[in-house]
């Protein structure tokens, strides 16, 4: 029997391939950082062929770093960045344009539009989801509408769209699999999540024909095949789901009630809600975690935009810190932000917001502060931002949390993770493996493969790297959190 599991997860800042051995443990990680292209302000785009080959370099790269043989691995699950857009020529296989990343906001007017209407209450009633530039409806119809002779071609049947998983899934299976998973479907704004099928009426709205999409399967499910000219063997796709929803797969949060947040580029809470799917009161989303064996469980979802991506905007544009581990070191050089709060809502404010014209702002500046200071405030603003969504959460599930499980890149950061449980007055866990969103595909895939006999199996995997206990009085942390609060209001409507 084949002795690992390869999990390809294509984020928004790098593509990466973990191999995981049977307990669930990282055997070998690679991963590339790919370009960020930001056309106008406010606009996100990747390439698509970037991506694919980003994906593939790290996946031959991680094999020949370790010695494991393709033939070693049982299965590859994929994960997403979920929303962000590609459209291709099915025929010659070229995107007809850059994938539309989820944190671009050019098609806030068609949203605009959509509100006006009053159809937004029937979307929100179909999908679960707020209308947003956020998701991939409106950015096929922004491709189909600006890029020439797409309209055509599209209505002839010559387009495919994707999410990231599509475009990965038809391109290594050479062209056979047009397909994707329940999750990341319930992330396109077309998809009826309680019919599970794509919404006729949302389609003919935003005037996207049918054909373009793929079809929708369960998320532990044997996809297609690598094309052998991949790895020199056929390798089966056999896990594939949204990044944030592997993550709670990976987490194990198999039980209703049952939460974890995610730090990575923005950061994701979601809570399993069951079978149930549970409208929100407090403007979160309501989404599929995954489908296994045509049952299909839901989540909740608290969005945040920007997350670790402030902490790159320090690196890369402000240039005030070398790498993004370094901030930890600036932040604890001072006891506090002498005053100041960043806003980082550079792509405007999601979850619970939904400010699609607010934009970043850095406030309390006098003349004492420094980069520390700065560098401290935009960690603490990630902690702030989940404590925004987490009441959310409790008041639309009526469960509080007795732990918050993390993970992604930025939970590293430990100064930030004892401020998150500071913050909310919360205990934060820490697993061992906080690659979860790579663990929860190799969990999807495994499983599909009888490489893992189940969920009950695989739970016995996770164990606890560090338990961050809250050590701020009540009165620090709301006054804290008031300036928070104070702080948001004036980075909302800001953007013509
Ligand atoms: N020690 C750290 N402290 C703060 N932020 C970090 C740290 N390590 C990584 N990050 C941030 O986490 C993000 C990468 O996390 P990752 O989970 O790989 O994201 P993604 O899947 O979105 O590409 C980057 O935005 C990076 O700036
Ligand atoms: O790339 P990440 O890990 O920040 O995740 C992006 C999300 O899937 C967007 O919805």
């Amino acid at each position: 029997m084949s002795k690992y599991i390869m999990a390809l997860d294509q984020g928004t800042t790098s593509s990466r391939a973990i191999i995981f051995d049977h307990s669930g443990n990282i055997v070998a990680s690679l991963n590339k950082e790919f370009t960020q292209i930001y056309p106008n302000p406010g606009w996100v785009e990747h390439d698509p062929m970037e991506i694919l080959d980003s994906q593939i370099e790290v996946a031959k790269a991680v094999l020949e770093k370790t010695g494991i043989k393709a033939e070693d691995i049982a299965a590859i699950g994929i994960t997403n960045q979920r929303e962000t857009t590609v459209v291709w020529d099915k025929n010659t296989g070229k995107p007809v344009y850059n994938a539309i990343v989820w944190q671009c906001r050019r098609t806030a007017p068609i949203c605009d539009e959509i509100k006006n209407s009053g159809f937004d209450k029937e979307i929100l009633k179909k999908t679960g989801l707020v209308v947003d530039a956020y998701f991939s409806g409106t950015k096929i119809k922004w491709i189909l509408d600006n890029v020439e002779g797409a309209r055509e071609k599209a209505e002839n049947g010559d387009l495919y769209f994707g999410n990231i998983d599509s475009w990965l899934i038809w391109n290594l299976t050479g062209g056979k699999a047009h397909v994707t998973d329940y999750s990341n479907a319930s992330r396109t704004m077309l998809f009826n999540i309680y019919e599970l099928k794509w919404d006729k009426d949302i389609l003919e709205y935003l005037d996207i024909p049918e054909s373009m999409l793929p079809d929708v399967k369960p998320s532990s499910y044997v996809y297609g095949y690598t094309d052998k000219s991949i790895f020199g063997v056929e390798i089966p796709i056999a896990g594939c789901a949204g990044d944030q929803q592997a993550a709670l797969f990976g987490q194990t949060c198999y039980d209703k009630g049952m939460a974890k947040n995610t730090y990575g580029t923005g950061c994701f809470m979601l809570m399993n809600t069951g079978e149930r799917a549970v409208p929100s009161k407090n403007g979160l989303l309501t989404t599929i975690a995954w489908g296994i064996d045509d049952k299909v469980e839901y989540a909740l979802e608290g969005s945040i935009f920007i997350a670790g991506a402030a902490i790159q905007w320090l690196r890369d544009e402000l240039k005030i810190i070398d790498n993004s581990p370094q901030s930890e070191e600036y932040a604890q050089r001072v006891s506090d932000t002498n005053g100041v709060y960043v806003v980082p809502a550079f792509v405007g404010l999601g979850a619970p917001y939904w400010d699609m014209y607010a934009r970043g702002a850095i406030l309390g500046l006098t003349r004492g502060v420094k980069r520390e200071h700065i560098i401290r405030a935009t960690l603490e603003s990630l902690a702030y931002q989940t404590r925004d969504v987490l009441e959310a959460m409790q008041d639309d599930s009526g469960i509080k949390l007795s732990a918050l499980k993390v993970d992604g890149g930025a939970s590293a950061n430990n100064f930030l993770m004892q401020f998150q449980a500071d913050i909310l007055g919360v205990p934060v866990d820490r697993p061992t493996v906080i690659e979860t969103t790579a663990l929860g595909a190799s969990y999807l895939a495994g499983i599909a493969t009888g490489f893992w006999s189940g969920r009950e199996e695989v739970a016995k995997n996770w164990g606890v790297d560090r338990h961050f206990e809250p050590n701020m009085n009540d009165e620090t942390r709301e006054k804290l959190y008031a300036g928070w609060k104070k702080a948001v209001e004036r980075s909302m409507n800001w953007a013509d």
